[in-house]
């Protein structure tokens, strides 16, 4: 993949959510929704764009997030990720979680991965609600406003993934199109900031970093927000290892199907493998090094609520196409998939520096 080549058109899905508003007629939504249940099942990765978290809030959300990625490692360090996998919330250094989409309880296989490290750090935010795994925040005077900016951000896109969830059961014409809302009350969906500071394109080129290796996600659905800097890449259903550039569509949500929702769909819905990797413009990259600009991006992961027991749609199986895969509790989904991304080792007490 040459890492000059200038970027080609979109070539996801795009799906406009200005005819899905309450006001629209029955057949525009159902127009709206049958175009993006079609796209999760041909491609498991669309853009929505028109769909109500503003462009405003946007811009406010990067701006935090660049704040909050601009302190000191020492004030991050104030909030840091709890050691051990099984609560994802606080602050990650570089080189901390290791994405992969290998699925194994073998730590020593967990090292191994972590050998090429993420060029990246992170901060997670989930419900204040969430007992099983709590918030941690900064104290507020390390940035004034950030916690409440974050808590708002997350309940706003919540009420879209709303939306989203139910224009998937109406284009499924699942019996009744908000099922899905029924395991999906807000409180285990995740927020994440990501920074992905400059990095010499030949470490990612030669594969000795890496920004996000191919993996997919693990929830129902995911809503992610990028910068212009792009960079992500998602696999074609259509060609194992070819992957296609996920350009950047100001203001637009891509929006992707995880491994729950694919489950729950007996496979009828796509959680498709995707990436980070280099930028796919040279206007990208500076200097001899050609260092590769920072990346900022903002997904929000919907998670089906703790006690979800997660069993095939009946609309979805049948005697010639039974259930593939048995029932499963959300919360032993979740530590499952959860064990190989974090050591379980301490964490270092000083991190490398960003
Ligand atoms: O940074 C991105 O664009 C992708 C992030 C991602 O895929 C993830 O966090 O699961
Ligand atoms: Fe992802």
């Amino acid at each position: 993949m040459g890492s000059m080549e200038e970027p080609q058109p979109h070539k996801l899905p795009v799906i406009d959510f200005a005819n899905w508003r309450e006001d629209s007629t029955p057949e525009q939504r159902y127009q709206v929704a049958k175009e993006l249940a079609d796209a999760c099942h041909n491609v498991g990765f669309v853009y929505i764009i028109n769909h109500g978290v503003t462009p405003d809030l946007l811009e406010e959300a990067f701006g935090w997030s660049k704040r909050l990625f601009d302190l000191e490692t020492e004030k991050k360090m104030l909030a840091p990720h709890p050691n051990g996998p099984t609560v994802h919330r606080g602050y990650s250094w570089p080189g901390l979680e290791k994405v992969s989409q290998v699925i194994s309880t073998d730590m020593e296989l967990g090292e191994k991965l972590r050998e090429v490290r993420d060029c990246k750090e992170s901060y997670e935010i989930g419900s204040d609600e969430n007992e099983e795994q709590p918030n941690v925040w900064l104290p507020d005077e390390v940035l004034p406003g950030f916690r409440k900016f974050m808590t708002n951000f997350y309940w706003e896109c919540h009420k879209t993934s709303r939306e989203i969830l139910t224009a998937i059961g109406t284009g499924m014409q699942l019996q009744d199109p908000e099922f899905l809302l029924r395991f999906h009350a807000g409180h285990n969906n995740q927020l994440r900031l990501l920074h992905y500071p400059p990095i010499p394109a030949v470490e990612l080129e030669e594969e000795s970093s890496a920004r996000m290796p191919a993996h997919s996600d693990w929830g129902s659905i995911t809503m992610l927000f990028q910068d212009d800097c792009g960079g992500l890449e998602v696999e074609n259903q259509h060609k194992a290892g070819e992957f296609i550039k996920a350009l950047p569509i100001k203001n637009a949500i891509i929006m992707n199907i995880g491994d729950l929702l694919m489950r729950w769909s007996n496979d009828y819905l796509k959680s498709t493998l995707h990436r980070v990797t280099l930028p796919p413009a040279s206007d990208r990259y500076t200097g001899t090094e050609r260092m590769t600009r920072a990346r900022y991006s903002i997904p929000y992961f919907i998670s089906p609520d703790i006690d979800s027991v997660i069993e095939c749609l009946k609309e979805c199986a049948s005697t010639t196409n039974p259930a593939k895969y048995g029932p499963v509790v959300q919360r032993e989904y979740r530590l499952m998939r959860a064990k190989l991304q974090y050591p379980e080792k301490p964490a270092p007490s000083t991190p490398i520096a960003a």
